[in-house]
């Protein structure tokens, strides 16, 4: 038996409370523009500490998108490190998106940065990509439940150019690998509700879970679900693709809710809406935490 982790849980029992929507923070170039932000990373720290400001406490989970953190260097990471402070401080976890995988040895070090105590990087989850094969994933499955934080493995990715590795195999698909191996390294720890490997399904991905031979309902961690919103998916879609499995899907939405910024509350109402939407749809009772 593995050490506990109650990563999947934590964001489990959130989501019921509060809804599934998880609002992105992605400080696109143009999206500084529209607020009338400098592209620089004074715009950065203003448009992020808005969100938080405005949605945190309020939604189950924020996931920062970290390149668009990174590409205004280590003061970037500096207002990255701000965003997952103020997520401890208002009870909103934070998933950051930084989708590492490497080799092993390489990804003990990506490790103890997004999952460690020992750095300000490390939110409540990371995102990673498990395409330099699953296995090299262990140093941060390891430390991941070692720190009680969830990793959300990269299975089936909303762009359409993800088929072409993804898809690979047909019944006995690529991306069904991922979900096999994600679902046994739940089943190393004890958990209530999920276990801390969830997966990332886009929210696009229509009918291809069937021909892939995955089912997701028995899947036994949280699935982040983007896609909805910018990127076209319903939350028809949502339930469609996600059927039997919504009170464990987290759905991603950045660019839809960020367009509403940046009045403080219009984002609030926005992040509002939008959780009453994603409830009714996936059948999530929010509310109920038991
Ligand atoms: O891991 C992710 O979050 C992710 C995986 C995926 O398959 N597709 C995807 O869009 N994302 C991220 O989810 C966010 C989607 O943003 P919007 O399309 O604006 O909602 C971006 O930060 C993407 O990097």
């Amino acid at each position: 038996m593995g050490t506990a982790s109650p990563a999947g849980d934590r964001l489990y029992l959130a989501m019921r409370e509060k809804g599934p929507l998880c609002v992105g923070i992605d400080p696109h170039p143009g999206l500084l523009d529209a607020w009338g932000l400098a592209d620089d990373v004074g715009g950065l720290e203003t448009f992020a500490l808005t969100v938080m400001d405005a949605i945190g406490g309020e939604v189950a989970s924020v996931k920062p998108q970290v390149a668009l953190f990174e590409r205004h260097g280590a003061a970037g990471l500096g207002v990255l490190e701000q965003v997952i402070a103020r997520g401890k401080d208002s009870g909103t976890q934070v998933v950051c998106d930084a989708k590492r995988g490497d080799i092993g040895s390489t990804m003990a070090a990506y490790a103890d940065a997004w999952l460690s105590e020992r750095s300000g990087l490390a939110g409540d989850a990371v995102t990673l990509s498990p395409y330099l094969g699953f296995g090299s994933l262990s140093p941060a499955l390891d430390a991941a439940a070692e720190h009680g934080r969830g990793t959300f493995v990269l299975a089936l990715t909303s762009n359409p150019e993800g088929a072409d590795v993804q898809h690979r195999g047909g019944q006995d698909s690529v991306a069904k690998s991922v979900v096999d191996q994600a679902a046994a390294e739940n089943g190393l720890h004890e958990w209530t509700h999920a276990g801390p490997c969830g997966l990332v399904v886009g929210a696009t991905v229509g009918p291809a879970l069937d021909a892939l031979g995955i089912s997701l309902a028995n899947f036994n961690g949280l699935i982040l679900a983007p896609g909805y919103g910018a990127q076209g998916a319903t939350a028809d879609d949502l339930a469609r693709v996600f059927n039997g499995a919504g009170d464990r899907v987290v759905v991603a939405n950045s660019r839809g809710v960020l367009r509403h910024g940046p009045d403080p509350d219009a984002l609030s109402s926005a992040a509002r809406r939008c959780n009453e939407e994603l409830i009714q749809a996936l059948g999530q009772e929010a509310g109920s935490s038991s």
